[in-house]
């Protein structure tokens, strides 16, 4: 059995868990309150820009020029695709430049965050793809699951297409194939933490939706009794 078939089978529960959220669900058929996805999308701006430098750490981490050039591809991609759609978000959605310039991320994704860093910077190259795959992977899932699904609300549409979409299954394939080939040359102890990351992550995108869905804050959180 292939590594990313091995690991798709260990996080089963949490990526059903994934789709049967009312986050995810909400989206879908359009309940999802907006300011639930408001708060998703101030939150994922936060992880995506951090998801990219990983992205860029494992360029870094690369020991030929063809997988460094790939990883910084995607790190690319990262900030033009998917921040540009944030942007296009946070126009919609009336995010305004003060809620932006006041934003702190919420313990979930600055969890998430740190998870990903800390991997970036003390793991090999197939530590990093372990960690970042479900990032791809899950979010690929979601779209293919929700194809030809028309969600009452736009926003939320195009999210779903984003996700759908020809060029983000290519990417996230290229990275599967990826970690497969760097699992082949791995010790079983590196292929152990590959394991234990990419569980993490699954888990920590679980979070992620029910962070967004709960509006998760600090649990001291001042600026926002002040603002009340
Ligand atoms: C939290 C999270 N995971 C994965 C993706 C997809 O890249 C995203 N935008 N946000």
């Amino acid at each position: 059995m292939k590594f990313s078939a091995y690991l798709r089978q260990k996080v089963e529960g949490s990526w059903q868990a994934s789709f049967d959220h009312p986050f995810v669900t909400g989206v879908a058929d359009g309940t999802l309150p907006l300011d639930a996805f408001q708060h998703y999308v101030l939150n994922d701006s936060y992880y995506l820009s951090v998801f990219a430098k990983v992205q860029a750490l494992g360029a870094a981490r690369a020991t030929d020029m063809q997988t460094m050039s790939r990883m910084a591809f995607h790190a690319q991609g990262t900030y033009e695709a998917e921040m540009d759609l944030h942007r296009n978000f946070s126009v919609r959605l009336g995010i305004s430049e003060e809620q932006k310039a006041n934003f702190r991320p919420a313990p979930s994704a600055y969890n998430y965050a740190n998870h990903l860093m800390a991997v970036a910077y003390t793991g090999t190259l197939g530590e990093i793809i372990a960690a970042l795959l479900p990032c791809y992977w899950l979010y690929w899932e979601i779209g293919e699951r929700y194809k030809g699904v028309q969600s009452p609300e736009p926003i939320y549409q195009d999210w779903i297409n984003a996700y759908g979409g020809e060029w983000f299954g290519e990417l996230v394939q290229e990275q599967i194939n990826r970690l497969d080939a760097l699992a082949e040359l791995a010790s079983e102890e590196e292929k152990r933490r590959m394991e234990q990351h990419f569980i993490l992550s699954s888990d920590y995108e679980y979070s992620f939706w029910q962070m967004a869905y709960t509006l998760e804050q600090w649990p001291y959180a001042e600026h926002v009794a002040v603002a009340k």
